[in-house]
């Protein structure tokens, strides 16, 4: 028997401003579908429709065509927080999945009661706390020393490596990376990224990661999916995955699509 996809995008089309002089057709009749505990690196072009995919996974967005399903369930009509006992998600901003006026122990005890939504469970107990801080201490940031700190005061990294373990806390199947390290430099963008790596496996998560920077989409997951103008125009797994290059990647992308590759971040990036 087939193994049933932790992610299923079944034909999604998505249009924005439809029917005006304004209509953007952000996704053609897309489909994906993602492996339980398969890493999936998005890149592509300027207005792809890569963040457009990630958000209609996640249910902030409605298809106007086709499915989604989660688990081999169909989720198509579900809203954000039906999915978020299944999905996890962080973006670019380090600041949106942390509030930085509590803690590190209250942030990780309000992501620890996520889909504990009818019992009402004191905020941080000492079993908890203690939890807390074994799961910290995997992200070799010192954190786990700074249990009371407010957010507010860690930096970007850390604020991203604390939304990680935040995203793990309530064993989600998926996770959606929306260019989670972009906001960085490079150095803390390869501890996020490591951290990353660490979390996605040992959680096993089926994972949809959104780059712009093509090396980490080579070097981390299992598969690369190139978009451009809202279709998949490559993809690839491993091994060949890890033996594509930058600028071999350009050179498909032209084959592919007729076109340069145009998006002016994935080319800057270090
Ligand atoms: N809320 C929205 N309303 C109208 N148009 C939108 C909206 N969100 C995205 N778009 C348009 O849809 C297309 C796809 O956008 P999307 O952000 O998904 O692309 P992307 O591949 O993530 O782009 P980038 O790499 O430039 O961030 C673009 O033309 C964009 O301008």
């Amino acid at each position: 028997m087939n193994e049933v996809a932790a992610v299923t995008v079944d034909a999604v089309s998505q249009v924005y401003f439809p029917g005006t002089a304004n209509e953007v057709r952000a996704l053609r009749r897309l489909s994906l579908s993602i492996a339980p505990n398969e890493w999936v690196a998005v890149i592509g072009s300027n207005g792809a429709g890569k963040s457009t995919l990630l958000r209609t996974v996640a249910g902030l967005e409605r298809p106007l065509r086709g499915r989604v399903e989660l688990n081999g369930r169909d989720v198509t009509s579900w809203p954000e927080y039906r999915r978020a006992s299944i999905i996890a998600r962080i973006d670019q901003d380090p600041g949106a999945s942390t509030a930085p006026t509590l803690s590190i122990e209250e942030n990780l005890a309000i992501a620890a009661m996520r889909g504990e939504r009818r019992l009402f469970r004191r905020g941080v107990t000492a079993a908890r706390r203690k939890a807390f801080r074994e799961a910290l201490a995997v992200c070799n940031l010192g954190l786990e020393d700074r249990l009371q700190a407010p957010v507010g005061n860690l930096s970007g990294g850390q604020r991203q490596a604390l939304g990680l373990v935040m995203a793990t806390l309530t064993g989600p199947d998926v996770l959606l990376l929306d260019e989670h390290t972009s906001a960085l430099d490079p150095k803390a963008a390869a501890q996020v990224m490591e951290l990353t790596n660490r979390q996605v496996r040992e959680h096993r998560l089926a994972t949809l990661m959104v780059t712009h920077n093509m090396q980490h989409a080579i070097d981390y997951g299992d598969r690369l999916v190139m978009m451009h103008r809202g279709q998949i125009v490559l993809d690839v797994t491993n091994p060949a995955k890890a033996q594509l290059t930058v600028s071999r990647l350009i050179d498909r992308f032209h084959e592919v699509s007729g076109e340069s590759f145009s998006n002016d971040r994935s080319l800057l990036a270090p």
